[in-house]
C-alpha cells in the first residue's frame, strides 16, 4: 500500500512500484490486446502513408521545374497521376485512422464491460465482511475514475502514440531519401528539443505516483468531511473538518505548482528552440545555399522544410502519451486489486441440514489476512440447541457481531468450524434458506417495499407478502402511503428507523429459515416503536434456533442460554442466574440494578 501522507516516497520503492504498475497494465488490457495490436497495425499503416503527400509534392513539383525550365508543357497526366495517388492515399488514410480509433473505442468499451463484470462475479463470492466503508470507497473508485483513467489509454494512445512515433519515422526517413543534407537540416533542431524533453521529464514517473497518492488524500477528506457533515455541523466543528480538507487540497496545489511551474518553463523553451521560425531559418536557409549548390530543387527543400514543421508535435503527443500511461498504471494496479480480492471457497458437496441446532467447534478469526493480524474471535466453542433462543452479550468491541456474522458465512473461520445440524456452514446448499437474519442496520436497498420484502423469497404471492407485513406489526403504515407496497425506499419515501426495522423483519418472516441471527436494535426507536418491534419479533423467533446479540438487559429475560463474550473468546455459557457470579456480566448490567435482580 502507498503511504499515503508521505510526499516525498523513497526512489526505490517508486520504482518498483512504476514495474508493478507496467505489469498490472499489461495484464488489464490482456483481454482486449487483439483490438489494441490491430488498432496499431492500422496506425502505422496510416503514418507511413503520411509520407505519400510530399512524394507527390516532389515529383509533381519536378514536373513543375523541368517544364519551366525546357519551356515545354506541363506533363498534366503526370501531375494528374499523382494528384488522384495524393487524393486516394488521403482518403485511405482517413478510413484507416477512423477504423483504427473505431476498433481502440470499441476495445475500450469491451475492457471497461470486461472489469465491471468481473468485478461483480468477484464480489458474489467476496466475504461479506469485507465490505467496509474503505473497501466500499475503493470500489467506487475502481468503477468510476480509474476505468475512466485507462479510457485515454485505450481508446486514443495506441493510435495517437503509434502516429506520433512512426510519421515523424517515416517522415524523417524520407527527408533522408530526397537527400541526406536536407534530411540533416530537418532533425536539427531534434537533439535540442530532445535535451529539454529528457530534463523535463525526469523524475516523471515518481512524480505521476506521488500526484495520484495526493490527488487520493484530497478525495479521501472531501469523502470524509462530506461523510460526517451532519454530525460535524451539529456540533458546529464544520471550520475544522472542512480545515483537513483544505490543507490537503493546499498541499496538493504546492506539490503540483513546484513540479509544474518549472516544467512549463523548460518545455516552453524547448518549443521556443523548435519555434517555427528556427526551424525555417535553418531549413529554408541551408536549402536555398543547397538549392543553389545544384543537386537539390526548391520542392525538395520545401518538402523537407515542412517535413521537419511536423516533428515536434509528434514529439509532444509522444510525451503526453508516456504521461497518461503512467497515470494508468496505478490505476490498472488498484482494478487488479478488486480483482484479486479474497473469495470464498465454493464447495460441491452441499448437503441441506436436517435438524436446526448450531455448534461452534473452536472457532479462531481475524478481519485480517496475515499471520499477525489480531484475532477478533479465539477458540470460541458453544452449541445453540434447536428451537432455542440464545443471548450474545459482552462489552462493545468483544466480538458479538463477529460470531453472527460468521453463523450467516460473512466469512469463513481461520481455523474451526461452524455447523448446522452437523453440515459445516461452507458446505449447506443454499444456506440462506437456513439461516436468516435482522441485523441493527435493516439494509434496505433503494427498490420498492414489495421487492424489499421479497428479497429472500422472489415467489412469494399477494397475501403471504401482506401476511408477513401484518406478522411484522408493519402493513397498516405500508398501506397508508400513497403507492402502498409498490413505494420506492429512498426515491419515492423515506421510513423511520423502527420501520425499516419491521421491513426487515418481514422479509426474515417471509424466508422463514429455522436459524436466525438478531442483532437487538431497539435502542434508536422511540418506545411504541420497541414495543411493535419486541411483538413482530416474537412472531418471527417462534420454533426457531435463535442467535441474539443482547445490548440491553430486557432481552435476555426468558432467553434459554446466554453467552457472555470478552476480548473474542467465550469467558462463561449458562442462565442469566449462573452467570451472575462472573464479575463481566454483573458490570455489563451495573446501570441496570433490575436486571442483576433477576432478568427472569
Ligand atoms: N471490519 C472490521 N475490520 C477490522 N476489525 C474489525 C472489523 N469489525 C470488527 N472488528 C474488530 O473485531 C473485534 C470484535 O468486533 P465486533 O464488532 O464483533 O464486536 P461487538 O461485540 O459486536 O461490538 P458492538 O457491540 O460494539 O457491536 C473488535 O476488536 C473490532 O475492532
Amino acid at each position: 500500500m502507498p503511504d499515503q501522507n508521505s510526499g516525498t516516497a523513497p526512489e526505490g520503492r517508486d520504482t518498483a512500484q512504476q514495474l508493478a504498475d507496467k505489469q498490472a497494465l499489461k495484464r488489464l488490457l490482456r483481454p482486449v490486446s487483439t483490438h489494441l495490436t490491430l488498432g496499431r497495425t492500422l496506425a502505422v499503416i496510416t503514418a507511413v502513408l503520411a509520407v505519400v503527400p510530399y512524394i507527390a509534392l516532389v515529383h509533381i513539383g519536378a514536373l513543375l521545374i523541368e517544364a519551366a525550365l525546357t519551356g515545354a508543357a506541363v506533363d498534366e497526366s503526370g501531375v494528374f497521376l499523382w494528384l488522384g495517388i495524393l487524393l486516394g492515399t488521403f482518403t485511405f488514410r482517413l478510413l484507416a485512422y477512423l477504423a483504427a480509433l473505431l476498433i481502440t473505442h470499441l476495445a475500450d468499451i469491451k475492457l471497461g464491460n470486461h472489469i465491471r463484470q468481473q468485478m461483480v462475479r468477484r464480489f458474489s463470492k467476496t466475504p461479506l465482511n469485507w465490505f467496509t466503508s474503505t473497501n466500499s470507497g475503493r470500489v467506487r473508485k475502481a468503477l468510476q475514475d480509474d476505468i475512466e483513467t485507462i479510457h485515454h489509454l485505450i481508446a486514443h494512445q495506441p493510435v495517437d502514440g503509434t502516429v506520433a512515433v512512426v510519421m515523424p519515422a517515416a517522415l524523417m526517413l524520407y527527408a533522408f531519401v530526397i537527400d541526406w543534407r536536407l534530411g540533416l537540416l530537418a532533425i536539427a533542431t531534434i537533439p535540442l528539443y530532445a535535451i529539454t524533453m529528457v530534463s523535463s521529464m525526469r523524475g516523471m514517473g515518481e512524480r505521476t505516483v506521488q500526484m495520484d497518492q495526493k490527488l487520493g488524500v484530497v478525495s479521501a477528506r472531501m469523502v470524509e468531511f462530506v461523510t460526517g457533515i451532519t454530525v460535524v455541523k451539529a456540533f458546529g466543528r464544520v471550520g475544522r473538518a472542512h480545515s483537513a480538507y483544505q490543507e490537503s487540497a493546499k498541499e496538493f496545489q504546492v506539490f503540483y505548482f513546484n513540479w509544474v511551474g518549472p516544467l512549463i518553463r523548460v518545455s516552453s523553451l524547448g518549443l521556443s528552440l523548435l519555434a517555427v521560425p528556427l526551424i525555417l531559418l535553418i531549413n529554408l536557409g541551408g536549402g536555398a545555399l543547397l538549392v543553389a549548390g545544384g543537386g537539390v530543387t526548391a520542392a525538395d527543400v520545401l518538402a523537407t522544410s515542412l517535413i521537419a514543421l511536423l516533428i515536434p508535435h509528434g514529439i509532444e503527443v509522444l510525451s503526453g502519451s508516456t504521461w497518461s500511461s503512467q497515470l494508468a498504471g496505478a490505476s490498472a494496479r488498484r482494478i487488479n486489486d478488486l480483482l484479486d480480492t479474497p473469495v470464498l471457497t465454493e464447495h460441491h458437496a452441499l448437503a441441506a441440514p436436517q435438524a436446526h441446532d448450531v455448534v461452534f467447534d473452536h472457532v479462531t478469526y481475524s478481519y485480517g489476512t496475515s499471520d499477525h493480524s489480531a484475532l477478533a474471535l479465539d477458540d470460541v466453542s458453544f452449541e445453540l440447541g434447536a428451537g432455542t433462543i440464545t443471548a450474545l452479550v459482552g462489552i462493545s468491541g468483544s466480538g458479538k457481531s463477529t460470531i453472527a456474522t460468521l453463523l450467516a458465512r460473512f466469512d469463513d473461520p481461520r481455523s474451526g468450524e461452524i455447523r448446522i445440524g452437523g453440515v459445516p456452514v461452507d458446505h449447506v446448499a443454499d444456506l440462506y434458506r437456513h439461516v436468516g437474519f435482522v441485523l441493527q442496520d435493516p439494509q434496505l436497498p433503494s427498490i420498492s417495499i414489495r421487492d424489499n420484502i421479497t428479497l429472500g423469497r422472489p415467489d412469494a404471492t399477494e397475501e403471504q407478502i401482506r401476511e408477513a407485513a401484518r406478522a411484522a406489526r408493519v402493513l397498516e403504515e405500508i398501506e397508508a402511503l400513497p403507492r402502498g407496497f409498490d413505494t420506492v425506499y429512498g426515491a419515492d419515501s423515506g421510513l423511520s428507523g423502527g420501520q425499516a426495522q419491521r421491513i426487515a423483519i418481514a422479509r426474515a418472516i417471509l424466508v422463514d429459515a429455522p436459524v436466525l441471527i438478531l442483532d437487538e436494535a431497539t435502542a434508536l426507536t422511540d418506545p411504541e416503536s420497541q414495543h411493535q418491534i419486541q411483538h413482530a419479533l416474537a412472531h418471527l423467533v417462534r420454533g426457531k434456533t435463535v442467535l441474539m446479540i443482547a445490548h440491553r438487559p430486557e432481552v435476555i429475560s426468558g432467553v434459554d442460554q446466554i453467552i457472555l463474550v470478552e476480548q473474542g473468546r467465550v469467558i462463561a455459557t449458562g442462565t442469566h442466574d449462573d452467570l451472575l457470579s462472573e464479575p463481566g456480566y454483573s458490570k455489563l448490567w451495573i446501570n441496570s440494578p433490575a436486571a442483576l435482580g433477576g432478568a427472569k
